[in-house]
């Protein structure tokens, strides 16, 4: 999908949310348990549910590869199942030496190879560009390089000043001789607040991939106020406050009212810049 059909979405569904299929088999509901496959089925009803209300599906590949052949079967037959004119993101935070990320690439993005064909993977920039590039080499998909995360850990060494600018802004810098807005994404956590002034700085046109709100307690409106551009620029993602919000047979109903929710909220936020 490329970035006009992303904007395209955003426009018409006056949404920029992207859920997270983060699917624990042990969180959930008990009666999915009749199914050949739990994970699934669940996954199957959450995507039913969500798909008229957000633009991307985030998996999260830990919560599928922990579950061996099964979870990455699972993984494989969620991604088949995504709506097409959604955006995909395969959350696997690869990065490797040049001929081992090109393995990685063809992991997510070549399905004559996998099986799977997704629009983009999440990378890490620690190992530099011939870490990155390979996952480059392919039309129309997406590299989304970790930038500056919502966690604590963030401190350790993306917020370390060299020089000038922080880690997190030499990593935008530099990787931006890489791969212009076209192709390139960057992570920014939700509950960085005023940190995406500095993001903006450096990536005024890229889109962010910001996870953060809702269970990690970061704010959709600090986002918008400081993150949002005039494509808006976000890809804004939730997980368990979603997937999670009812432990019962109502699950779906329950996970399609919290995404409403955020979509209204979303849809204010983009009426401020005429979408
Ligand atoms: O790359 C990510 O998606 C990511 C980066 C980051 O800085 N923080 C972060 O929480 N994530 C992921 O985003 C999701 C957040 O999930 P919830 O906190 O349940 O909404 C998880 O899949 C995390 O692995």
């Amino acid at each position: 999908m490329n970035r006009s059909e992303i904007i395209n979405q955003i426009k018409s569904k006056k949404s920029f949310l992207s859920v997270g299929l983060d699917t624990d088999i042990n969180k959930i509901p008990k009666h999915l348990f009749k199914y050949e496959n739990p994970v699934l089925e669940f996954n199957k009803q959450i995507i039913d549910a969500t798909q008229d209300l957000c633009i991307s599906y985030k998996i999260n590949t830990a919560f599928y590869e922990c579950n061996g052949i099964t979870g990455w079967k699972s993984l494989i037959d969620t991604y088949n199942y995504l709506p097409k004119d959604t955006f995909s993101i395969a959350d696997a935070k690869r990065g490797d030496i040049g001929n081992t990320s090109a393995m990685y690439a063809k992991a997510f993005f070549d399905p004559k190879s996998s099986d799977m064909d997704f629009d983009s993977v999440t990378v890490a920039p620690y190992m530099g560009k011939d870490s990155v590039t390979p996952f480059l080499g392919f039309d129309n998909k997406w590299v989304i390089l970790l930038a500056l995360t919502s966690n604590e850990g963030s401190y350790d060494f993306q917020q370390l000043r060299d020089g000038e600018y922080k880690f997190f802004e030499h990593v935008i810098r530099k990787s931006s001789e890489w791969a212009d807005a076209s192709r390139m994404m960057y992570v920014v956590g939700a509950t960085r607040g005023e940190g995406f002034l500095e993001i903006r700085k450096h990536a005024p046109d890229n889109f962010l991939l910001v996870p953060g709100v809702g269970a990690q307690g970061g704010s959709l409106k600090e986002v918008c106020k400081y993150g949002m551009n005039k494509d808006c620029g976000l890809i804004v993602n939730s997980s368990r406050a979603i997937i999670y919000a009812s432990p019962g047979e109502d699950f779906a109903e329950r996970a399609r009212e919290e995404a409403k929710k955020v979509q209204e909220e979303m849809s204010q936020e983009l009426s401020r810049i005429g979408f």
